[in-house]
């Protein structure tokens, strides 16, 4: 059975449908948002997924007369760039895409950053479905409509808001992702329980693991991504293109983009940067008596529960400062902090002294 939350904008809505073997239910559930049957379809994916899952969506989505072609991309940290974005729009002008036409994302976030960009962009403006296979990308990047790729100078500072027309999740296929990625996407889910919602936090604390797939009962899993979902889903309804609130996404992402951009995409996937950052964040918090030791505690704890990492990296402390700069959240000059001060309560501060976080990156950084 496929559970569905939906997630209502000013000028469009679409369904997050999640159940197990969803992916085999594509094509009825695009039929139903009145996606055309002939429709020409470019389904972009990568080699780990395409294999899998890939051919199968491929040939069922044909079975039901759609028009479907791939098109399977690298799709590391590393590739998130214009060129894979050149990549996807010359298949998307061999194909004929049209205005009517519909590009699929099966993959990470990754596939789904680029795929939405391609789509945001290719005759000023397609279709795309977002289909998650990793967790990152199920509860927190095939949502909500950012898009975009890496500039040298920092993480997505290439991009635009594009909502999918429909979001599926189908949580058997994390059964072939990787465990450091499984992990990494757990960073973004303890996010939203520090962000939003108490009892998304309560539950991760009574879990007795989350550091892998296997060890989460699968309905403690579906409940961790409901509750993920949920909350992302409704910062995004009250603010779609961050002119306010949904800045709070951002928690601990404003160091963690400094430390993949400064390591160059090729050390830390992207939860784990999130995870010392949003570290880092409480530790600003309690210098500034905003958020208790113990609260701190109770975060670093579910950050090791998760196998994600704690110690932050030597990294050129004038870089860190010289990219913090380049912040999409920067206004003014000034850098803003997601602070967090109590169960799932955040600020946002501009005024973190420099020397607070020089201070705090000499006390916490490992070799
Ligand atoms: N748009 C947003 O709101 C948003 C939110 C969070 C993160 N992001 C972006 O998402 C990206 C990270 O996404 P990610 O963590 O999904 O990583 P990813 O897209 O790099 O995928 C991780 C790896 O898992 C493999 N993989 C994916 N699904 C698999 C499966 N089911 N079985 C086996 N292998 C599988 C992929 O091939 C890849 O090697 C970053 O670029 C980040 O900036 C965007
Ligand atoms: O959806 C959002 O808004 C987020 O901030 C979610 C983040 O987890 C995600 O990594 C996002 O891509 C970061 O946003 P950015 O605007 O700083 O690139
Ligand atoms: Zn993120």
């Amino acid at each position: 059975m496929l559970q569905t939350i939906n997630l209502g904008l000013k000028t469009n809505s679409y369904c997050i449908a999640i159940g197990d073997r969803g992916i085999s239910r594509l094509g009825e559930l695009l039929i139903a948002e009145k996606f055309k049957k002939d429709l020409k379809i470019l389904l972009v994916t990568n080699p780990e997924v395409f294999l899998p899952y890939g051919e199968e969506v491929v040939k069922h989505l044909q079975s039901k007369g759609f028009q479907v072609r791939s098109l399977i991309i690298e799709a590391g940290e590393e590739s998130k760039t214009q060129e894979t974005i050149q990549r996807i729009h010359d298949a998307a002008f061999v194909q004929h895409l049209e205005r009517g036409s519909l590009i699929i994302a099966l993959g990470g976030g990754v596939v789904g950053d680029m795929a939405g960009f391609a789509a945001a962009t290719w005759l000023r403006g397609i279709s795309i479905v977002q289909v998650p296979t990793t967790l990152l990308a199920m509860v927190d990047a095939a949502i909500g409509g950012k898009t975009g790729v890496n500039h040298p100078g920092g993480k997505n500072l290439i991009g635009s808001f594009h909502q999918p027309s429909l979001v599926l999740i189908d949580p058997t296929t994390l059964k072939t992702l990787p465990s450091r990625e499984f992990r990494a996407g757990m960073a973004e889910i303890i996010k939203y329980g520090i962000i939003g919602s108490p009892a998304l936090l309560y539950h991760l604390e009574q879990s007795d693991s989350l550091s892998s797939q296997e060890n989460i009962p699968s309905d403690s899993l579906k409940s961790i991504l409901k509750y993920s979902v949920q909350t992302k889903a409704q910062i995004v309804m009250e603010d779609e293109r961050e002119g306010s609130l949904r800045a709070i996404l951002n928690y601990g992402h404003t160091l963690g983009h400094v430390v993949e951009t400064l390591t160059n995409y090729n050390t830390y996937l992207h939860g784990e940067a999130v995870a010392l950052g949003m570290i880092a964040a409480g530790e600003i918090a309690c210098m500034l008596n905003l958020w208790t030791q113990d609260m701190q505690s109770r975060q670093k704890k579910l950050i090791e529960k998760a196998g994600l990492p704690l110690v932050w990296p030597k990294l050129p402390l004038n870089s860190v400062l010289s990219c913090l700069q380049g912040d999409k959240k920067v206004q003014e000059g000034k850098v803003r902090f997601v602070l967090p001060t109590g169960l799932g309560k955040v600020v946002i501060k501009n005024d973190v002294p420099k020397e607070m976080i020089t201070h705090l990156l000499n006390r916490i950084s490992g070799e």
